[in-house]
C-alpha cells in the first residue's frame, strides 16, 4: 500500500469512528431496524437495477443473483451497524474487497454509484416512515448517508487502483511488441549511453569544455528513451527515476555549458557520472522486466506469466458469457517438490519444472492456456470444455506425469506425481471465484493423499 493509500484509509477510518461515536442509542436502534430489513432493500435494489439495460447485463446471471443478493444484505447490515474501534480494519477491508471485485468484473463505476443512490433513498424513506422523533430521524439519515459515502469512497479507491494495475498489465502485454528485439535494443541503448558519457568525459579531460555538447535528453539514447523506452517500460517508478536523472544531468550541463572553468567541470564530473551509473542500473532492470514480459512467458518454463491471468480470464469470461461456452480452470501442483530440491539440488528442481512444463504443452491443446502460477504450481485454462471433458483430459495428464521419470545419471532418477483441482466456470463475472474454487479442490487433493484429482463442488 502506498503512503497516500494508507493516509486515505486512516482518514476514512477516523471519520467513520467519529460518526459511530456520535450515534446516540435511539439512532443506533433505528439503524438496526433498517439493517433488519436488508432483505427488502436488496430486493428493491435488484428491481431497480434490472430496469437499467446496462446494469442488467451484470445482474441477470443466476449465480450473481444468489451470491450478490446475500452479499448485499451482509454489506448493508455491516455498514449500518456502527463499528467499535477494533473493528475498523474489518470494515475498511470489506469495502476494499468489494472494490477489487467490481474492478475484476469491469462493472462501470457509475452503476455502483447509481445503485448506492437507490439504496440511500430507500433507507431515507424507511427512516421517514419509522415512528421516530425528528431529531433521531435526522441524525439517522445523516449517519446512513455519511457511512454509505465513506464505504463508496474506499471501494472507488480500490477499484481505481485495481483497474490501473490491470490496465498497466494489458498495456504492457500490447506494448512490449514496440521493442522487437529486446536483446539487441538493450545492447544498442547501453552503447548509446556509453558514447554520450565518453564524449562528456573526453571534453572535460581535454579541456574542450561543454559548449555545444548534446543534452542527454537530445542524445540518441535520450530520444530513444522518450519515444520507445517509456511507453514500452510502462509508467513505473524506475522509469520516473530515470527521467528525473536524465533531467538532472541536463541541468548540470546547462549550468556549466559555457564554462571551461576547471573547478566547475571537475565538480560536476563525479555527479554526472554518478547519475549515468544509476541510469545504467535502472535501464538494466527495466530491460530485465521487459524480457520477462516478452511474449508474457516465464523465463524458466516458457509458460505464460502469472501476471497475464487477469487479462486472459477477463477475455474468456466475456466469450463464455456471450457464447455460453463453458471453460474450466485447473490448479496443478507437483507433489513433494521441496524434497526434490532438498535431495537433488535446486538445479534438479528447475529441470523438473521444465520437464513438467513440456509435458503440459504436449498434453493440452494449443488453444488452452498454461500459466506458471507459483513455484511448482500451474494454472490451466481449458477453453470450450465442460467438466466431463476436463476430467478425462486431466486424468490423462495425471497418468502421464506419473509415468515420467527424470534421469540425471545412472544412480540418480526422479519419479514424479502431481495433484489437481478442477473448477468449472460458473457464469459469475468474477473469474477469481473459479480460481479460488479450483484452489480449494487442489487443497483437498493434497490432503486426500496427492497424485489425484478433485473437482470443486
Ligand atoms: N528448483 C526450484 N524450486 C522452486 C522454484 N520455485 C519454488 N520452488 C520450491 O518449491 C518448493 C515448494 O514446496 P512446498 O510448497 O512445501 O510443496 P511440496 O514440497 O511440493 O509439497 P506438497 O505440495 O504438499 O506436495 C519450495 O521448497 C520452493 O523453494 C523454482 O523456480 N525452482
Amino acid at each position: 500500500m502506498s503512503h497516500d493509500d494508507a493516509s486515505q484509509t486512516s482518514r476514512i477510518a477516523s471519520e467513520w469512528l467519529t460518526l459511530a461515536a456520535a450515534a446516540s442509542l435511539p439512532v443506533q436502534r433505528a439503524l438496526d431496524d433498517i439493517a433488519a430489513r436488508s432483505n427488502e432493500l436488496a430486493a428493491d435494489f435488484y428491481a431497480h437495477m434490472l430496469d437499467d439495460a446496462q446494469a442488467s447485463q451484470f445482474l441477470t446471471n443466476e449465480q450473481v443473483h444468489s451470491k450478490l443478493f446475500s452479499a448485499l444484505q451482509a454489506w448493508l447490515k455491516k455498514v449500518l451497524t456502527p463499528p467499535g474501534p477494533g473493528e475498523m480494519g474489518e470494515y475498511i477491508g470489506m469495502q476494499k474487497r468489494i472494490g477489487d471485485v467490481h474492478a475484476r468484473i469491469n462493472i462501470p463505476i457509475n452503476l455502483v454509484a447509481s445503485g448506492a443512490r437507490r439504496l440511500k433513498s430507500r433507507i431515507f424513506e424507511m427512516l421517514c416512515a419509522a415512528p421516530l422523533d425528528a431529531d433521531t430521524r435526522t441524525q439517522g439519515i445523516v449517519y446512513a448517508s455519511h457511512v454509505l459515502d465513506l464505504a463508496l469512497e474506499v471501494m472507488s479507491a480500490s477499484y481505481a487502483q485495481s483497474r490501473e494495475l490491470s490496465a498497466k498489465s494489458d498495456e504492457a502485454y500490447r506494448l512490449h511488441s514496440l521493442i522487437h528485439d529486446i536483446g539487441t535494443e538493450r545492447e544498442r541503448q547501453r552503447a548509446a549511453l556509453l558514447d554520450w558519457e565518453n564524449e562528456f568525459v573526453y571534453r572535460i579531460a581535454t579541456g574542450t569544455g561543454l559548449a555545444g555538447i548534446q543534452s542527454l535528453t537530445g542524445s540518441e539514447f535520450g530520444r530513444w528513451f522518450n519515444h520507445r523506452g517509456r511507453p514500452s517500460f510502462g509508467g513505473c517508478e524506475d522509469v520516473n527515476t530515470t527521467t528525473a536523472l536524465i533531467n538532472h544531468v541536463d541541468q548540470l550541463l546547462s549550468a556549466g555549458g559555457q564554462q571551461t572553468n576547471n573547478a566547475y567541470l571537475s565538480e560536476i564530473l563525479p555527479l554526472v557520472r554518478d547519475d549515468i551509473a544509476q541510469i545504467k542500473f535502472l535501464l538494466a532492470n527495466l530491460f530485465e522486466q521487459l524480457c520477462e514480459l516478452e511474449a508474457g512467458r516465464d523465463s524458466l518454463t516458457q509458460l505464460l506469466n502469472r501476471r497475464f491471468v487477469g487479462t486472459i480470464l477477463s477475455h474468456e469470461v466475456t466469450l463464455a458469457r456471450q457464447r455460453k461456452n463453458p471453460f474450466v480452470i485447473v490448479m496443478m501442483d507437483i507433489d513433494h517438490f521441496k524434497s526434490i530440491n532438498d535431495s537433488y539440488g535446486h538445479g534438479a528442481g528447475d529441470d523438473v519444472l521444465r520437464k513438467v512444463a513440456s509435458v503440459l504443452m504436449e498434453s493440452l491443446r494449443p488453444i488452452d492456456f498454461i500459466f506458471r502460477y507459483g513455484g511448482e504450481e500451474f494454472l490451466l485454462v481449458l477453453v470450450e470444455t465442460d467438466a466431463r471433458l476436463a476430467l478425462s483430459v486431466i486424468e490423462r495428464l495425471r497418468a502421464r506425469v506419473e509415468q515420467e521419470t527424470i534421469v540425471f545419471s545412472a544412480d540418480k532418477a526422479i519419479s514424479l506425481t502431481a495433484s489437481f483441482g478442477i473448477a468449472l466456470y460458473d457464469g459469475h463475472p468474477d473469474y477469481q471465484r473459479t480460481i479460488d474454487a479450483a484452489d480449494t479442490a487442489l487443497y483437498r487433493a493434497k490432503t486426500n493423499g496427492r497424485n489425484r484429482i478433485e473437482i470443486a463442488n
